[in-house]
């Protein structure tokens, strides 16, 4: 039988890294709402790094819908391994930053641990899902800061790690709304005002789901087993808003008074970019992005959505290699050993759209320009919403109604344009028809 990766046993091949401290030393005082793959291969890896020199940033991480990912890192105490591919690859690493993994209903949940003074900060990954007001983690984490301020353990910061816009600015306004709904709600609310900074960031690593081909290579590549595996791009950036309340760790990151230009060129560059080939892609029959990226007319279509569409709406921050990022970006999707499924990005994308593409379309039509490459990611969202019943999305059922029978592009443009927040105009629905019908008699 293949033993278990755990702490008992970390005597790892050579080419493999371990911690380089002893997971003995870490106390915990990170919790973590939402222990994805995204958490495992980006925040719990810079933290990582740092644990040697200051090993009190230890990192208790709360899944939020199901128990897997406590079942499969709590047999390993927390351990797990983040395999990089593509070019530039380091060699896998054991991560040891997740002390503890626990559901939220165990040893009084997120709630007791954030209560807890030496805690000094809360993460999230919990997804855009995770925003909307029927979502359970901005709850929890109100229940949290509630403990806390009755504990009077001190000031605390909350970080979203998601790609939302103004992420930390936006969970504010969720636990805002979310305390006025409570009896006491006012009170809890002036605490948080007091006590409790809620920076933004930026978030930059592409990490697909795993698969089980990926916890092979991890097995021969450790001689042990390891459920909690995560695959990654060599690349990784943060970018955080320097206004904690209580400290924080030493991460390798970059820390700046306005994170808003990174976050519009990441989420107008990047995620549109993404999402354009993941439904363009998926359309046409390619599995990943990576295959979509080998087709020209898309791969076209990618780059001339940045630098025609979303780039003239950019300020950019100092010094910016707009050019350089750009080709990165593509070089990044064009890598085909991450294997990307086009599914996996274009999932939610009622509730990603909004963020990536919409505000460069706004920009560009307010401006008396013509978003096309914008135009033709939107249309394809809704040429897949009504080709690929059941689509993975919070709105699936509302989608589903909505394009049943519509067959015309005019109608099928016309029953979806609602979901969105914004009415961006005549002009921007001709285009979204104009797109529509080309891609359904593609
Ligand atoms: N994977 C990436 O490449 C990447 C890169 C940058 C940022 N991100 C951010 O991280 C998020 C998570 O990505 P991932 O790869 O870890 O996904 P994942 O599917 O591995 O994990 C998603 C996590 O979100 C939680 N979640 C999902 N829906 C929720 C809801 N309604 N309420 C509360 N929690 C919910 C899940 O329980 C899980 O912990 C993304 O949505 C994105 O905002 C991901
Ligand atoms: O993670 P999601 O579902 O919000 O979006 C899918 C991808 O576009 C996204 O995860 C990118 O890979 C990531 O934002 C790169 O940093």
């Amino acid at each position: 039988m293949v033993t278990r990766l755990s702490r008992h046993d970390l005597s790892l091949p050579a080419g493999v890294r371990a911690p380089s401290y002893d997971l003995r030393d870490v106390t915990v005082g990170i919790v973590h709402l939402g222990v994805g793959a995204f958490h495992r291969a980006h925040q719990a890896v810079y933290t990582d790094t740092v644990l040697a020199a200051d090993p009190t940033w230890g990192i208790s991480g709360f899944t939020q819908r199901s128990a897997t990912v406590r079942d499969q890192l709590a047999p390993q105490d927390g351990l797990y391994t983040v395999l990089e591919r593509g070019a530039g690859a380091a060699p896998p690493r054991v991560i040891g930053a997740l002390r503890e993994v626990r559901t939220q209903d165990e040893d009084g949940g997120p709630a007791a641990r954030i209560a807890d003074p030496r805690v000094r900060l809360v993460t999230l990954t919990v997804t855009e899902k995770g925003y909307r007001p029927d979502a359970p983690a901005v709850g929890r984490l109100v229940a949290g800061l509630e403990l806390r301020r009755r504990a009077d353990a001190g000031p605390i910061s909350v970080l979203s790690c998601d790609n939302l816009t103004a992420n930390g600015a936006t969970l504010r306004g969720r636990v805002a709304e979310h305390c006025a709904g409570l009896p006491d709600g006012d009170r809890l609310l002036d605490w948080i005002t007091a006590s409790v900074a809620f920076p933004s960031c930026v978030v930059d690593r592409i990490v697909p789901a795993t698969t089980a081909a990926d916890r092979a290579v991890v097995m021969a590549a450790l001689g042990m087993c390891d459920e909690g595996a995560v695959v990654a791009e060599p690349f990784s950036q943060w970018v955080i808003e320097d206004t904690f309340a209580a400290g924080r760790p030493a991460w390798d990151a970059t820390f700046t008074t306005d994170v808003a230009p990174y976050e519009a060129a990441k989420l107008r560059l990047l995620n549109a970019t993404h999402s354009l080939l993941a439904y363009t892609g998926a359309l046409a029959g390619y599995d990943t992005i990576a295959a979509a990226m080998t087709d020209p007319v898309l791969a076209d279509a990618a780059r001339r959505l940045m630098t025609e569409d979303a780039a003239p709406t950019l300020t950019l921050p100092d010094g910016f290699d707009l050019p350089g990022y750009q080709d990165s970006i593509l070089r990044r999707f064009a890598d085909p050993a991450l294997g990307h499924r086009t599914t996996q990005v274009a999932s939610d994308g009622s509730l990603k759209l909004p963020i990536r593409l919409l505000g460069t379309a706004r920009d560009r039509l307010s401006a008396g320009g013509t978003p096309q490459w914008t135009a033709l990611a939107v249309a394809a969202w809704m040429v897949y919403v009504a080709t690929r019943q059941p689509v993975d999305d919070p709105l699936a059922e509302t989608l589903a109604a909505a394009t049943a029978g519509r067959a015309k592009p005019a109608d099928l443009v016309d029953s979806l344009l609602p979901v969105f927040p914004d009415d961006l105009g005549p002009s921007w629905r001709e285009l979204l028809v104009e797109h529509t019908a080309r891609l359904l008699h593609n």
